[in-house]
């Protein structure tokens, strides 16, 4: 156990009627504050994962330690964001009332909350504040769901292919977004992807699933903040190859040499 990395150890999991386990034996470990995403090939366990992580199910076997706590307690505590693919927001209420409701709930259990109007600031939103979910474009959807999720100050943030149905422009303009809210606090995330780009421009490690497993961890060593050059430019094009030579051996059936040192995200 350790306050300072959430740790996951030979994590099973197999739902019923399923011929082969959704997770076989993964461990995991992500550092304090780091930006880490999941990406593999479809149905590698990725969206399983998350939600062992977010206390909604519970594994077969092994072991989930999230900063000393268990993902239950950490989910009581308040301080665990779920950001899926499709937000499901309140549609009688305002934006502001959306982002501003979890802040009630937090205030109950005791812990900080954000400001609305920063957190609404911050994903270019404060001019829609008083409109309606049925008022918006998906883009603005998500970036509501965003805020709502950090007006949770949460310890964990877990988001599930969040961007993947947005238009490539309004995705960077998020993951730009997503980055300055990140930066300014103190949150971990762990981010399903399908887009190798993404995963690099975001992460402080990208984690390659195979089938039930971690395949491969890779450092993704570019600075930060990081602006579009650093994103695109050959550091990044090198680890963005790196990445897609460990998905295609993960496609393939995860026939790599082992892992050279324990599959920590690091
Ligand atoms: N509720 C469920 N009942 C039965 N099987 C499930 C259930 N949820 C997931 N599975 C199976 O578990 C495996 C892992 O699914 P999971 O959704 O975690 O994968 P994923 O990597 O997130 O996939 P994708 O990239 O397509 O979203 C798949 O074989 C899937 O069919």
């Amino acid at each position: 156990m350790s306050g300072d990395r959430i740790e996951v150890r030979a994590l099973t999991k197999s739902y019923p009627g399923s011929d082969r386990p959704a997770l076989a034996g993964l461990d995991l470990e992500v550092p304090r504050r780091r930006f880490v995403s999941l990406i593999g090939p479809s149905g590698c366990g990725k969206s399983t994962l998350l939600r062992v992580l977010a206390g909604l199910t519970s594994p077969d076997e092994g072991t989930v330690d999230l900063f000393g706590s268990g993902p239950r307690a950490l989910c009581r505590a308040k301080a665990v964001g779920l950001v899926p693919q499709t937000p499901a927001l309140l549609p009688w209420a305002t934006v502001r009332r959306n982002v501003a409701l979890p802040g009630r709930v937090n205030r109950r259990a005791g812990r900080g909350t954000d400001t609305v109007d920063e957190l609404l600031e911050g994903v270019g939103l404060a001019h829609a504040a008083r409109s309606y979910p049925h008022q918006l474009s998906g883009g603005m959807r998500q970036r509501v769901a965003i805020a709502r999720a950090f007006a949770l100050r949460p310890e964990l943030l877990l988001m599930d292919e969040p961007f993947s149905a947005l238009d490539e422009f309004t995705r960077e303009s998020l993951q730009l977004q997503l980055l300055d809210l990140w930066q300014q606090r103190s949150t971990t995330v762990v981010f399903v992807t399908h887009s190798v780009q993404e995963a690099v421009a975001l992460s402080d490690t990208v984690v390659v699933m195979a089938p039930g497993k971690v395949h491969r961890t890779v450092p993704v060593d570019l600075p930060r903040p990081r602006g579009t050059s650093a994103v695109t430019g050959p550091d990044a094009r090198t680890i963005a190859d790196t990445v897609r030579a460990h998905l295609r051996q993960a496609w393939d059936g995860g026939a790599a040499e082992p892992e050279p040192e324990p599959t920590g995200a690091r």
